[in-house]
């Protein structure tokens, strides 16, 4: 069954409808450097967090440059998980690992050389259409067969990102059969506020298409 995560949350309104509309991950960005409407400050981030209920999944989305300044967020924020984007190697992400508790997804674009390395190191991969800073959101679809191809070789689970929306995510799901599904921009009312109505489209299409595939 594939999951379903929704990222970019900046306020308990909508991580509230993420978690009433079945989904079974929110995201919640702190620590990038890129511009985007949906970073929120470590405590708006912590208090998102604190707010997931059980059985739901809360995510740190950061950039750290070193693992001293992950260990620090994540210590600070107190997620269930950590997604890494840029910024650390392979190594580093290891060197994490041993630091906090908390599991590791390490984001990777699908044309990366090295993403047999990462997987390695971390306890999942989100294949993601990563822009030139090396941050997410971009909105952008990337190859779903390069990363169909990562679902069949690699051990680790795949999370698919990137472009994805209401009407994409049944194709997308049935092409690449991911472990995840993860969205941030594709179920947004305006840069950083999530459209309900959205994000239930969402969480159903992503479904009924994991159930049509079984
Ligand atoms: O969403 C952002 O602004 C962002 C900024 C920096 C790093 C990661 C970010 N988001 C992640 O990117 C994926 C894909 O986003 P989209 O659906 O294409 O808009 C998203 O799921 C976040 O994990």
């Amino acid at each position: 069954m594939t999951r379903v995560k929704i990222c970019g949350v900046t306020d308990d309104e909508d991580r509230d409808a993420v978690v009433a509309a079945g989904a079974d991950a929110v995201g919640v960005i702190h620590g990038v450097p890129v511009d985007t409407p949906r970073e929120v400050d470590e405590a708006t981030a912590a208090d998102l967090v604190d707010g997931v209920p059980p059985l739901v999944t809360s995510v740190l989305v950061t950039m750290p440059t070193t693992v001293q300044e992950a260990v620090t967020r994540v210590d600070a924020v107190e997620p269930d998980a950590v997604q890494v984007h840029d910024g650390l190697s392979p190594a580093e992400l290891g060197a994490l690992d041993s630091r906090i508790t908390q599991s590791i997804v390490a984001v990777v674009s699908a044309d990366a050389p090295d993403i047999a390395d990462y997987a390695a190191h971390a306890d999942a991969l989100l294949v993601d259409s990563v822009d030139a800073d090396g941050g997410g959101g971009t909105g952008e679809t990337h190859d779903w067969e390069r990363t169909r191809d990562l679902v069949d070789s690699l051990d680790v689970p795949v999370v698919l990102a990137g472009g994805l929306t209401p009407e994409n995510v049944a194709a997308a799901v049935e092409t690449v059969d991911p472990f995840a599904v993860d969205v941030a921009s594709g179920v947004e009312s305006e840069g950083g506020r999530k459209d309900h109505d959205a994000v239930e489209r969402f969480v159903r299409n992503a479904t009924r298409a994991t159930e049509g595939s079984a």
